[in-house]
């Protein structure tokens, strides 16, 4: 007798827990529609004087046996999971998100494809240094057949006592060495004041790992129409990335490249954590193509071609990696930078493995 009283109390509770149910997804279809509407208007979602004055109204007709504090609780869960849900329906529609647009974008540098069936090479030096190293970088990239060459003319350094660059007279020889090599160009750019002129010089403004929240310089990038290469910052989670990268979007830019550099973690047995999950993360989440320096993410040169082959078979559209005729005597970064014998050897490698040729195709 009692084990069918427990059924039936059970059964009862069943048929409660639909109806809370249904009327917990009619509230958040409402919360969704709210959300809208405070996106049209600019309102911020999260509102704690309208969820207080709800909670006041919620426990003034709480008649237990809930005590108002539960009820406090468990309201308060159902505010948030609306607030959540607001949130995530607006981070859909973002500008660099799949829901927005299916197909990958194409980064288009004058020519050269990024974003497409072939995956690219960047290599070049760390930091533009002379007019000779430069040419001699640059010949090794074409006889290679590489395409991009990048070069910092612009140098964050973390100490200000290091070399900070040749500034534009680094672009220079950085845009004079391309053309004579049929090359294209890619450099960091750190001041938004500065775009204008570099876009004389480069084919991709390069945003640094260290700018990535440089908020000025992403709405500059954005109103300007050479290609952007926006690397991920240090600390920066997959979301700062994506949202760093829609400030370009969103000033009406929409040739913008991902990449992937490593990230602060515990480890120290390389320079950075090379991220390897958030490249088939970006791809999934976005339709920006994504590259991944692996010479900053690992600061080693022993592991480079393992790691160029894990990025390629993750699906990155790119690699990029530093290049130097002689790094022992490197300017900046010299412990990372390869030989041009060593990269005549790791591009000969990566094109055994058949990684070069063709991404591998991913089905969505
Ligand atoms: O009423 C609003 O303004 C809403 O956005 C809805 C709602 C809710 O779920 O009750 C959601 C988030 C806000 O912080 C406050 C309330």
């Amino acid at each position: 007798m009692r084990e069918h009283q427990l059924d039936e109390l059970r059964q009862e509770l069943d048929e409660i827990n639909l109806k809370l149910l249904k009327l917990l997804n009619d509230r958040a279809a409402l919360a969704k529609r709210i959300g809208e509407v405070k996106q049209k208007q600019g309102i911020n979602k999260f509102d704690p004087e309208r969820e207080r004055a709800m909670l006041e109204t919620i426990v003034k007709h709480n008649d237990g046996p809930f005590t108002d504090d539960t009820v406090r609780y468990l309201f308060k869960q159902i505010f948030k999971a609306s607030l959540d849900l607001q949130q995530t329906s607006q981070k859909k529609t973002l500008l660099v998100s799949r829901e927005k647009q299916a197909a990958d974008t194409v980064v288009d540098i004058k020519g050269t494809l990024v974003g497409a069936v072939k995956p690219q090479v960047v290599a070049g030096p760390c930091s533009v240094e002379s007019e000779e190293q430069v040419f001699e970088v640059a010949r090794a990239l074409k006889e290679q057949g590489i395409e991009l060459m990048r070069g910092g003319a612009f140098k964050p350094r973390t100490s200000p006592y290091d070399f900070q660059g040749l500034g534009e007279e680094g672009l220079k020889i950085m845009r004079k060495a391309a053309d004579e090599f049929g090359l294209k160009v890619i450099s960091e750019i750190v001041n938004p004041a500065d775009i204008e002129m570099a876009e004389q010089y480069v084919d991709v403004i390069q945003i640094g790992a260290r700018n990535m929240q440089n908020f000025e310089l992403l709405k500059a990038a954005g109103a300007a129409r050479t290609p952007v290469l926006l690397k991920r910052g240090l600390s920066a989670t997959i979301e700062e990335f994506l949202f760093a990268a829609e400030y370009i979007l969103s000033g009406g830019n929409s040739q913008v490249i991902l990449c992937e550099r490593g990230i602060r973690t515990y480890e120290r047995a390389t320079r950075n954590t090379l991220d390897i999950s958030a490249v088939p993360i970006l791809k999934n989440e976005s339709h920006l193509p994504v590259l991944v320096d692996i010479t900053h993410s690992t600061g080693r040169r022993d592991i480079l071609l393992p790691c160029a082959r894990a990025a390629l078979a993750a699906g990155a559209d790119g690699i990029m990696l530093e290049v130097h005729p002689n790094p022992a005597v490197a300017l900046s970064d010299a412990k990372q930078q390869i030989d041009i014998p060593t990269f005549d050897t790791f591009i000969k490698n990566l094109r055994a493995s058949r990684l070069l040729d063709e991404k591998p195709a991913i089905v969505r």
